[in-house]
């Protein structure tokens, strides 16, 4: 039986300092005990292990070999990326930090590019704006797998930041913040809201929480009562997840207002549906 500590004698730093002076021509899926009884190379020296009760055959003295390589799919770039998250209710300044990030990143000298939604109509889809109006220019898309050729190949290239708004609609956010960092270098500054209007994740924007280096959850106020809103109230008795709108359709409220809305709305929304009444703006 494999015991702990033996366990731990394959897992030392000794071998991942040792691995990356190994020759490049052995993949660890060749190392099978099977194919690889004891001395697998006699022109190569097995690491000194202790002796092991495991196995006659030596799969551990095997993967500590010489002949091993850990070579990844991908290299790494040579400046990795970032991901940034901004996140909060309605209202509470999203865009507006994308947008002053950004801009911080431009007057740095750093090249950079902005998606957002097509989903999101409010103001024409060449830029993002702001609730107060401040705007930028933007590419607006489906998905964010189009955005490489869209943007262009050799443009992507010299990209070092990618900003993203409105990232709750987009359903391939994950791989596409990954790839960027990771493989690509790029740093990505993604905002959008965490909760839909019941309070229920959103998209993928939580999924991409482990991925980030940063996340920022900003607040608002609410428009009820003045305090600290971290919620979006729907005012109208639409019940789909997405719904494109803004101060006509949501309101930021504190967590009081947000029980107390949430009641009201639930209880209009279900005398509405016995009755069949089409629809009405509670606004
Ligand atoms: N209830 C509200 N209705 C309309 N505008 C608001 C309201 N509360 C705040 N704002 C404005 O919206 C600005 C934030 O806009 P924006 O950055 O677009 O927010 P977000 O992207 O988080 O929705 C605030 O600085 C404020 O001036
Ligand atoms: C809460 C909530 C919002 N939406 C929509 C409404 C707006 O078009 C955007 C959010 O824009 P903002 O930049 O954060 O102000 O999302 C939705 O579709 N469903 C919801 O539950
Ligand atoms: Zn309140």
């Amino acid at each position: 039986m494999l015991t702990i500590s033996r366990m731990k004698s394959i897992l030392t730093p000794t071998l991942s300092a040792f691995t990356f002076q190994l020759p490049k021509t052995t993949h660890l899926a060749l190392l099978t005990s099977k194919s690889f009884p004891c001395n697998p190379n006699p022109t190569t020296t097995l690491l000194p292990l202790k002796p092991t009760t495991l196995s006659p055959t030596c799969s551990i003295h095997s993967i500590q070999s010489r002949d091993v390589h850990m070579e990844p799919a991908t290299l790494p770039p040579e400046f990795p990326g970032e991901i940034h998250v901004i996140v909060g209710p309605m209202f509470a300044g999203k865009t507006t930090t994308l947008l002053r990030r950004i801009q911080s990143e431009s007057s740095n000298g750093r090249s950079v590019a902005i998606i957002k939604s097509n989903k999101d109509t409010r103001y024409g889809l060449d830029s993002i704006v702001t609730h107060d109006g401040a705007k930028l220019p933007c590419l607006a898309l489906p998905d964010l797998s189009s955005f490489r050729q869209k943007f262009g190949l050799d443009a992507y290239d010299k990209l070092d930041v990618i900003g993203i708004d409105e990232a709750q609609f987009f359903e391939d956010l994950y791989d596409f913040c990954r790839e960027a960092a990771d493989n690509d270098g790029k740093t990505v500054i993604v905002a959008g809201l965490d909760g839909d209007y019941l309070r229920r994740s959103f998209g993928s924007v939580l999924d991409i929480i482990p991925l980030a280096d940063s996340v920022t959850k900003l607040t608002s106020r609410c428009e009820l009562c003045g305090k600290r809103a971290f919620f979006t109230l729907r005012k109208t008795e639409e019940a789909q997840t997405e719904l494109i709108g803004g101060a006509d359709v949501y309101m930021p409220v504190c967590r009081k207002h947000y029980v107390n809305g949430q009641v009201v709305m639930e209880a209009a929304r279900t005398v509405l549906e016995s009755q069949n009444i089409p629809c009405v703006s509670y606004a």
